[in-house]
């Protein structure tokens, strides 16, 4: 390289350096008013998340940015940013189905940033019932697979929990298999989750034919017992693979590309309306012929678009059933909130689970 060159570069290095520190002193003037407005919001009561307000930043900035920086890169960096503004008017823990490094561990970063503390807990139920004692702010827990279907555990804690939904995450899934030394011929077991194993069915019967699966609590799990012993396989994310130093002997052996888990965030409380929401219900129906009938029939009138039904059996009730609902829309929304109200007088149990911004992807 020729010196002009050279001198070249470092001038323009010069040039970015200072542009660091124009964004760094911008980002600590960001974080002053934050928690200004965070102070305000104190004195009139009002709630610290303001989905909405959120919502309007995003697009605001993508329509200025034109996809000249890259759309996906200037999300995350504006997620990170404010996110780590809104904890800073109120400091959020989350619990979520663990241990570290699981998919549910990696929703929540995506949802929370680094900025939260995350607490794992056993099981779904333990997180359930971790916020409803409000013991931590939230909870992060699987909901559906785009390929296995409802997370039935996480259905089943509604129904004896008192906790809102306050938001929802998609996490396209995608199954590392690791172990310590990253060669497929020390793996004498393979161990995940259920749903793990289940959605790498096919692929195992291909290329380990003779290797034993071993179900585990979680993927996060199987990590670790890899991590221990150095002839176990797992099935699991890429952030166990660096949080248990493992190496990847094949990444992606999912049967089916497109594989997605939705999420569900849990708290005290749903936030207000984002313009862009989902509101769930579960409904216990009267034993009458055309009851479910005439649910539909409500929401057909009140042009309300329904997302997703699905039944759960009752416990202890044989051929009892519970059915949680997903509408498009904000509770506070009047036609949200009169079709529930004719929803609710025509129930034998009616519950609002909450209203929440839905997920971007
Ligand atoms: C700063 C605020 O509080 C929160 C943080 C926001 C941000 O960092 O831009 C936006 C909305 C709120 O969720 C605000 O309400 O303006």
């Amino acid at each position: 390289m020729t010196s002009t060159k050279k001198s070249e570069i470092v001038q323009v290095r010069n040039r970015i350096d200072e542009i660091d520190n124009t964004i760094l002193n911008l980002l600590k003037e960001r974080l002053a008013h934050a928690k200004e407005i965070g102070k305000l919001k104190d004195d009139s009561n009002r709630a610290k998340w303001d989905p909405l307000r959120e919502r309007q930043i995003y697009e605001r900035l993508f329509n200025q940015n034109q996809t000249i920086f890259p759309e996906d890169a200037l999300r995350s960096i504006f997620h990170e940013i404010i996110t780590t503004c809104r904890l800073s008017q109120r400091k959020a823990e989350v619990a979520y189905l663990g241990p570290e490094a699981t998919f549910t561990h990696l929703a929540g970063v995506k949802y929370f940033g680094h900025s939260a503390s995350y607490k794992p807990m056993e099981t779904i139920i333990d997180v359930f019932a971790e916020v409803e004692k409000g013991r931590t702010n939230y909870g992060v827990v699987p909901v559906e697979n785009s390929i296995e279907g409802a997370v039935s555990s996480t259905l089943d804690s509604f129904m004896k929990y008192k906790v809102q939904i306050c938001g929802e995450i998609q996490l396209e899934i995608c199954h590392n298999l690791v172990c310590r030394s990253g060669n497929i011929e020390d793996i004498q077991t393979v161990a995940s989750h259920a749903q793990a194993l289940a959605q790498c069915r096919d692929w195992l019967r291909k290329n380990l034919p003779s290797v034993p699966t071993l179900q585990v609590f979680s993927t996060g799990a199987a990590a670790q017992m890899a991590a221990n012993n150095p002839n176990i396989g797992a099935i699991a994310s890429s952030l166990a693979i660096k949080t248990h130093e493992l190496q990847v002997v094949v990444k992606g052996i999912e049967d089916y590309r497109g594989n997605t888990t939705r999420f569900l965030v849990i708290g005290p409380q749903s936030p207000s309306p984002s313009g862009n929401d989902r509101t769930s219900l579960l409904i216990g129906l009267m034993d009458r012929p055309g009851s479910l009938n005439e649910i539909l029939t409500i929401l057909t009138e009140e042009q309300i678009n329904l997302a997703k039904i699905e039944s759960r059996p009752i416990k202890g009730k044989q051929w009892k059933y519970l059915f949680f609902l997903d509408m498009l829309g904000h509770i506070n929304d009047e036609q949200i909130s009169r079709g529930c109200e004719r929803i609710r007088e025509l129930c034998s149990y009616y519950e609002w689970l909450g209203s929440y911004p839905r997920s971007e992807s």
